[in-house]
C-alpha cells in the first residue's frame, strides 16, 4: 500500500500510475482533481488523514503548505518513508522538502520525487522518468522499485539538495521564460534566458552542497527545459500572463512565485548573484515594470560566460 497525501493534479495523477499496480490510499482534504483518467479499484479515496497507514506516504500538497501539514500530522507520519512530491523552497524558513520533513518527522525516512513530468501526462499512461532522491541510498533503491511503474522510470540519488533546488529553481527561470513569450521578446531571448537561469540555478545549487551532474540530470535541466518551453506549465503561463500584461487566476497553484522571494533571500545570505530570480520576485511581486525589468538584465555589465 502507497499513501499519497494531497488530490491535486499530482497527488491524483500518482494515484492514478501506481494505483495501476499496487494499492493506494489518497486523501485529500476535499475531493479529487479534475483529471479526465478513471482511477483503478486499487484506489482508495479519503478525507480521514488517520486512515493513511502505509509506511510510505508521497506528500503531494503545494510546497508553501507542506510546512502545515507536517507539523498538524508530525506525530502520525513520523518513521516511515515520506516522499516529498512538491517543487520549492519554504518561504517562513528557506528550507527545501526534505528538510522541512527531518525537523518534523526526525525518525522518518525523508526523499523527494522530482523531475520533469505533467500530471496530465502521467496520468495518460505516457513514458515519463523522475529523479528519486534519498540520502540513504539503500532506502532509495527501495523506494525507486516501490515507485517505478512500467511508464513511469525513476532514476535514483542521495544527492536531495540539488535535486530539490533543480525542481524548486527551474519554476522561477520558468517564470521569467513566459514573460520573454508574453512580451514577444522571441524565441531566442527565450533560449539565451534559459540559459543563464540554467546558470544561475548551478551558482546557487552548488554553493549549497549539490553535485553537478544533479543540475544536469532531470531534476534540472531535464525539468527547466520542459516546463520553460510548454504552456501546460502553470509557472510558465503565469509568466506569460506578466509579459503580457494579462491577468492570471489567483488559484492554480504556481510554486514558482513564493519560491522566487524565498530563493532572493537564501542568496543574499549566501552572497550568489541570481539576477533573474531577482527580476522575477520584483515583477512578479509588483515593485517593477515590465520594461524595468527587461532592462535589469540587458543592461547587465559585459563579462565572460
Ligand atoms: N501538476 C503537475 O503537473 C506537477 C506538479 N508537481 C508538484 O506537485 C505539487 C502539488 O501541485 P499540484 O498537485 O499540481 O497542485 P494542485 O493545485 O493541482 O493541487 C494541490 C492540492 O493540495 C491541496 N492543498 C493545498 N493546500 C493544502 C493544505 N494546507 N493542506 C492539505 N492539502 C492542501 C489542495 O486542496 C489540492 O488538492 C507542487 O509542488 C507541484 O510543483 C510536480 C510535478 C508535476
Ligand atoms: O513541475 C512540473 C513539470 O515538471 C509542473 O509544472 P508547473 O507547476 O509549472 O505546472
Amino acid at each position: 500500500m502507497i499513501g499519497i497525501l494531497g488530490a491535486g493534479a499530482f497527488g491524483t495523477a500518482l494515484a492514478v500510475t501506481l494505483g495501476r499496480e499496487q494499492p493506494v490510499m489518497l486523501w485529500g482534504r476535499r475531493g479529487v482533481a479534475g483529471l479526465d483518467v478513471a482511477l483503478s479499484e486499487q484506489v482508495r479515496l479519503t478525507a480521514d488523514l488517520a486512515e493513511v497507514e502505509a509506511e510510505t506516504v508521497l506528500l503531494a500538497v503545494p510546497m508553501q503548505a507542506l510546512g502545515g501539514l507536517l507539523g498538524a500530522n508530525g506525530g502520525r507520519l513520523d518513521g516511515r518513508a515520506l516522499v516529498a512530491c512538491c517543487k520549492g523552497v519554504d518561504l517562513a524558513t528557506g528550507l527545501g522538502p526534505t528538510a522541512l520533513i527531518a525537523a518534523a518527522c526526525p525518525a522518518a525516512t525523508p526523499a523527494i520525487l522530482t523531475g520533469p513530468s505533467f500530471a496530465a501526462d502521467i496520468a495518460r499512461g505516457l513514458p515519463t522518468a523522475l529523479t528519486l532522491a534519498c540520502t540513504d541510498d539503500a532506502a532509495g533503491e527501495a523506494l525507486q522499485r516501490r515507485l517505478s511503474t512500467a511508464a513511469l522510470r525513476l532514476y535514483r540519488t542521495t544527492d536531495t539538495v540539488g535535486a530539490e533546488l533543480g525542481g524548486a529553481l527551474k519554476n522561477v527561470i520558468a517564470i521569467a521564460a513566459g514573460v520573454v513569450i508574453g512580451a514577444g521578446l522571441g524565441h531566442s531571448a527565450r533560449a539565451a534566458l534559459m540559459t543563464r537561469g540554467y546558470a544561475e540555478m548551478q551558482r546557487l545549487a552548488l554553493a549549497l552542497g549539490a553535485r553537478p551532474e544533479t543540475l544536469a540530470g532531470l531534476s534540472g535541466l531535464g525539468d527547466l527545459v520542459l516546463t520553460c518551453t510548454s504552456d501546460q506549465s502553470r509557472n510558465f503561463r503565469f509568466g506569460q500572463a506578466l509579459g503580457a500584461g494579462a491577468g492570471f487566476d489567483a488559484h492554480v497553484t504556481v510554486e514558482g512565485r513564493a519560491t522566487a522571494t524565498a530563493v532572493v533571500r537564501l542568496a543574499a545570505a549566501h552572497g550568489i548573484d541570481m539576477p533573474i530570480t531577482a527580476m522575477v520576485d520584483a515583477l512578479a511581486g509588483g515593485r517593477v515594470t515590465l520594461p524595468q525589468a527587461i532592462q535589469s538584465l540587458l543592461s547587465r555589465p559585459l563579462k565572460q560566460e
